[in-house]
């Protein structure tokens, strides 16, 4: 039998996050991960505080940045691995109208600090974009697929990472105390993204779950440094190829990607881009998305240590470090939880 102050179901965005809140309070964990959903893995990894499709504020995007990039730099440099990759990032104007919007929302002081006033001219003759850009300050991006993987890596290496699956039936709750397999975890957090749908114990939270479908392409002609941000996302990733993503499927619920994900992709992306490029890789994944857009936090009704950490939606890279730390605080410091993250904004 092994005793351990917390285990972790799940090893995306979440997780990671969570684990980094035990590992700066010196508590000790074991990690479950069965590589079920993709979300945190396909994910572009972008991390900007403003919603470019209207060119609004991300909510507590200032203060969730304070706290996740300290969290992503320190995982940095524990493992030696560069992840955080700073990005600059274009919004692509189609019209006079939506510059006059842009220009008119850098007016407002909580966007001031992340939208430049200046409009900048297309000099790219691989891009259409007879309207110019808007450039987004403070944004870049995370290099989501390789935090996990050198995460887990660096995990197994402390032998504190299980790849298989958590099987709930298996969990046994005797009098408060928790036992699975043969290890005895005082408390259990839940952060399966879109999976928890399949944990009887909060199976009840109202996680709804959106398919995003996203593609690598290779681009030799390209050869832009910043992201494009138009009716798709365009990002370099180095050695020619680039990111461009995504969809978003609210019916479609499984991992596979499609032949409608990619006709649609494609053909967004060639109302911006002129040049050649061959398509490399193809993913899917499912956003663990919830209906008020806020994210899913809490202790379990009845057993008072199982808690879930879900909801983070289509911005985990800003929102994990910053709920991950809320959730700690709330089980280990008795710090109450916001409202609007708190699983029981939707008791009846
Ligand atoms: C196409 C796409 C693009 C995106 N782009 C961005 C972006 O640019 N910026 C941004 O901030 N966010 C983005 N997101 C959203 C972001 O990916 C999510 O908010 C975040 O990844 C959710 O993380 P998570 O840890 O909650 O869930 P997940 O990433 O789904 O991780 C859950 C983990 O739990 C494991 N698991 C589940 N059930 C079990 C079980 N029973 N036993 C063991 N393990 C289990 C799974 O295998 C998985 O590893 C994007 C998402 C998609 C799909």
């Amino acid at each position: 039998m092994k005793q351990v102050d917390y285990i972790i179901v799940g090893c995306g965005l979440a997780s990671i996050a969570f684990c980094e809140q035990l590992r700066a309070n010196h508590k000790s964990f074991m990690v479950y991960d069965d590589n079920s959903q993709k979300s945190s893995l396909v994910a572009a990894g972008l991390y900007n505080p403003v919603v470019l499709k209207r060119f609004s504020d991300v909510w507590k995007a200032k203060e969730q940045l304070e706290i996740a990039l300290p969290v992503y730099n320190k995982i940095e440099a524990d493992l030696g691995v560069k992840f955080d990759h700073k990005l600059q990032l274009l919004r692509r104007f189609t019209s006079i109208e939506e510059q006059n919007l842009w220009f008119n929302a850098a007016d407002k002081p909580s966007l001031e600090p992340y939208l430049s006033i200046q409009l900048l001219k297309n000099t790219h003759d691989c891009i259409d974009a007879p309207y110019g850009f808007g450039e987004v300050l403070h944004t870049g991006r995370l290099d989501t697929e390789n935090l996990i993987k050198s995460y887990k890596f660096f995990l197994k290496e402390k032998d504190t990472l299980k790849e298989e699956q958590f099987q709930y039936h298996k969990l046994q709750i005797e009098r408060g105390s928790l036992k699975y397999n043969e290890i005895i975890p005082k408390q259990i957090v839940f952060a399966e993204g879109f999976g928890v749908k399949k944990n009887p114990f909060f199976s009840h939270i109202p996680l709804n779950g959106t398919k995003g479908e996203v593609l690598i392409i290779q681009a030799p002609d390209l050869q832009i440094d910043f992201g494009v941000k138009s009716s798709v996302f365009i990002i370099p990733i180095g050695n020619n190829k680039y990111y461009v993503g995504a969809t978003y499927n609210w019916k479609d619920k499984t991992h596979q990607p499609t032949d409608e994900g990619l006709d649609e992709l494609l053909t967004k992306l060639k109302t911006f881009i002129k040049c050649d490029f061959e398509v490399i890789r193809h993913e899917a994944g499912i956003r663990p998305t919830v209906k008020d857009r806020r994210p899913l936090v809490g202790r379990h009704p009845k057993s008072q240590n199982l808690y879930v950490l879900n909801g983070l939606g289509t911005r985990g890279v800003m929102i994990a470090p910053y709920v991950a730390e809320k959730l700690f605080n709330f089980i280990e410091n008795d710090k109450p939880l916001d409202f609007e993250i708190n699983i029981e904004r939707f008791k009846h």
